[in-house]
């Protein structure tokens, strides 16, 4: 076991991308930082607002995983000191859980000596989460194409685009949380099959044109009929900004994760007054308070520094 520090940085996401529900997913620059060392005792000290109200005991998610790790390793679970700090909020749909998880498993994975390879990290990560769309992101950068496995012991099958160089996203952070449960719990059970065949072609046309840098085309690939719908209800503002977004500066937009951030991508930094001007008008129509950043894909993933 290493008594080294690890310290670990893990870039944010925004999953969905509209249709591409639990499959796709783009890494933000926007990090999470996670610092992991053996200790005599466990402390877990919480650096900043956005992690205000995490517990600071055993059941901290980030020391729940790192547990989880060394045991499957065989090895003894530590006492632990974590220090970590986040510069995304949680519960907002930036896969705040992701990075979290992530990052835990990649430094437990150093202290225990390498024990598992990054894709099986990954592997663990999705499990944990349940899909891969905010934990791929988080893993590898840029945009994740990914999906589970057929079976469970197979790796997570996913391929890693580069994110076209001009497109920035402007993400819309409203004051308030949803969690992914009650976001998912919004959803039915079944689906038409013209609702089915809808979201195939548009997740499709969407890869496709991430892949060749076509812009043009990411309004009218960004359409979904298996998520948006039935989440807007729980976020004010998404509708009138998934319908008029491209005409205010935006490419496209799209629910982030399972909100409620709303994601526009735009074809350039000076795009983003115009449309944050029409965002501003939105928001305050529903008397929602916000904030906005303006971010570059990450295109690196996880960063790990042993000190
Ligand atoms: N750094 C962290 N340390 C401990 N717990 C964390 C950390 N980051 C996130 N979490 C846990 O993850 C929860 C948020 O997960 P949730 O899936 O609801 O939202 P999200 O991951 O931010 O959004 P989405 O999955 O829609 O992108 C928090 O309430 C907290 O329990
Ligand atoms: N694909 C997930 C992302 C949030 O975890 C969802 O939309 O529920």
């Amino acid at each position: 076991m290493s008594s080294k520090r690890v310290r670990v940085t893990v870039p944010s996401s925004t999953a969905n991308l509209g249709p591409g529900f639990d499959t796709l997913g783009m890494a933000l620059q926007l990090y999470s930082v996670v610092e992991m060392q053996v200790s005599e005792q466990t402390t877990i000290e919480l650096i900043g607002k956005e992690l205000q109200g995490t517990p600071t005991d055993k059941s901290n998610l980030l020391y729940v995983i790192a547990a989880e790790l060394f045991q499957q390793a065989g090895l003894a679970v530590p006492e632990l000191h974590i220090r970590a700090s986040s510069e995304a909020p949680l519960t907002r749909g930036l896969g705040s859980s992701a990075a979290a998880i992530v990052g835990a498993l990649v430094a437990a994975n150093h202290l225990a000596g390498e024990p598992f390879t990054r894709d099986q990290l990954f592997a663990m990560a999705v499990k944990k989460e349940g899909h891969p769309d905010n934990v791929g992101p988080s893993f590898f950068g840029g945009i994740i194409v990914a999906t589970m496995p057929e079976k469970e012991d197979q790796p997570i099958p996913y391929i890693c685009l580069a994110p076209p160089a001009a497109m920035r996203a402007l993400v819309v952070i409203p004051d308030y949380a949803l969690s992914t449960e009650k976001a998912r719990n919004a959803l039915p059970q079944v689906y038409s099959k013209q609702d089915v065949i809808y979201n195939v072609g548009h997740s499709s046309l969407l890869v496709a044109a991430l892949a060749q840098g076509r812009l043009d085309l990411l309004g009218q690939a960004m359409g979904d009929r298996l998520h948006q719908p039935y989440r807007a209800p729980l976020v004010p503002g998404l509708e009138e900004i998934l319908a008029a977004a491209t005409d205010n500066g935006a490419v496209g937009a799209a629910l982030s994760g399972a909100g409620p951030t709303i994601l526009c991508l735009t074809a350039s930094d000076s795009e983003c007054e115009r449309l944050k001007s029409f965002v501003d008008q939105v928001m305050r129509g529903h008397g929602i308070s916000y904030q906005t950043m303006v971010l570059q894909p990450d295109e690196h993933g996880v960063q790990v520094e042993v000190q």
